[in-house]
């Protein structure tokens, strides 16, 4: 097994990291070029795995698709699969066989697709036989994930009769939803989303020249490392304030764990504001990947914490809850779920492990989350690898603190 053995003690911190390109708008942006036959490039494309599948999906001539661990390419492109004319297979990692499809699958036979299971009900593999779809009108059940509305909103241009969604329930990753309707709209379509209906009309996607912004997940790491150090300045190239990124949010968050973002023409310069709160609350039903970054981060800081609006955590590249419980425990900290959709910690210890190895769980997340642990008391980091999801830099970055 890979291992990465870090201990991380600065004696200053002034850095300039070049963040990744967003993955959400990267695959977004592959999507709607290829429906808008878009003659032009995408501009600062993410190099992550979770982009590369999509790619690859795109410009192959197969018929066959792995995309891996990648949520939004197995979202999105089951979505395209089902309106282009063929017969596709797609499938990806053990762990993509657990997370379910059903509510997407179903939406699109409803609307005229032909999807079977290949393997288990309701997960993939699934057999796409893609044809023009009727469209309509349907009920959706917006609690599980934003990637069936994004990857449903997509192709409704094309959809006979348009596409009206009404999602019931609570609608988790709003967001997300937002930054597909905003980029549809740049494509040159029509895009309604008010009181949890979303609505579209027939119409056809023109072709723009697009470039991807940084991404403000990837930044969180770093306001986590400026926030657990109490020190120094690090600028984020890239990054603007109006983004479409639900997970910029991070910056006001972090105002209450000690650091001070301030815009400038380059991007986003943190340094120290000394404000740490007792006790940290949130809901983080908007920003569901920012949930690890502010978990790890509290306990090293000794700050009480109690988050709401995490239940997708469960159902990502894994159980990030059971992840977050087992592996804080290995470095001190008994963290606990008050009620489903929650975790928190009281501040209640147990001893730290002496030769601590955080596993990592196939999530690029763990990774990065644990890494500033660093920081604080000599940590391994199991299969570093995974960061490759939507990082692929993100250990030649951290070592820019050892310098
Ligand atoms: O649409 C997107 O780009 C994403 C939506 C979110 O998923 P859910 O809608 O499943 O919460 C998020 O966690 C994921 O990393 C990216
Ligand atoms: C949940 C994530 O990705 P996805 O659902 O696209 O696999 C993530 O990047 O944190």
């Amino acid at each position: 097994m890979e291992l990465k053995k870090l201990h991380i003690t600065p004696n200053t911190i002034d850095l300039k990291i070049k963040l990744p390109a967003s993955k959400s708008i990267s695959n977004r942006a592959l999507i709607l070029n290829a429906l808008s036959y878009s003659p032009y490039d995408i501009q600062n494309l993410s190099d992550c795995d979770d982009t590369r599948v999509t790619i690859k999906a795109l410009d192959s001539n197969d018929r066959s698709f792995d995309i891996g661990a990648a949520g939004t390419a197995m979202r999105f492109l089951t979505a395209f699969l089902a309106k282009t004319v063929g017969e596709w297979v797609i499938t990806g990692s053990e762990r993509m066989k657990q997370r379910p499809i059903k509510l997407l699958v179903d939406a699109l036979n409803s609307l005229g697709a032909r999807i079977e299971y290949i393997e288990n009900e309701g997960y993939p593999p699934l057999r796409i036989l893609g044809s023009a779809l009727t469209g309509g009108e349907i009920r959706l059940n917006g609690g599980v994930s934003s990637q069936y509305i994004s990857a449903l909103m997509m192709i409704a241009p094309y959809m006979q009769n348009g596409l009206k969604i009404i999602l019931e329930g609570n609608v988790i990753s709003v967001p997300y939803i937002r930054m597909t309707m905003q980029m549809m709209k740049e494509f040159g379509v029509d895009v309604l989303f008010e009181n949890n209906t979303i609505d579209v009309k027939p119409q056809v996607y023109s072709p723009i020249q697009y470039k991807v912004e940084s991404d403000w997940s990837a930044a969180s790491y770093w306001f986590e490392v400026l926030s657990i150090a109490g020190k120094g300045r690090i600028m984020l190239e890239g990054l603007y304030q109006n983004s479409y990124q639900g997970d910029s949010k991070v910056a006001e968050l972090f105002e209450q764990l000690g650091v001070k973002a301030e815009y400038k023409p380059e991007g986003v310069l943190l340094t120290p504001n000394g404000n740490y709160v007792s006790k940290f609350e949130y809901d983080f039903v908007d920003q569901p990947d920012l949930a690890q970054t502010f978990a790890v981060t509290c306990c090293l800081k000794g700050i009480a914490f109690h988050f709401k609006g995490v239940q997708s955590l469960k159902i990502k590249e894994t159980n990030r809850i059971a992840a977050l419980i087992n592996e804080l425990a290995k470095l001190g900290f008994i963290l606990f779920e008050p009620a489903e959709g929650e975790l928190a910690w009281s501040g209640e210890r147990c001893k730290q492990e002496e030769d601590i190895r955080i596993a990592t769980y196939e999530d690029h997340r763990m990774a990065m989350a644990f890494a500033p642990a660093a920081l604080v008391m000599p940590v391994s980091i199991e299969e570093p690898q995974v960061v490759s999801k939507s990082y692929p830099s993100f250990w030649n970055d951290i070592e820019k603190l050892l310098a």
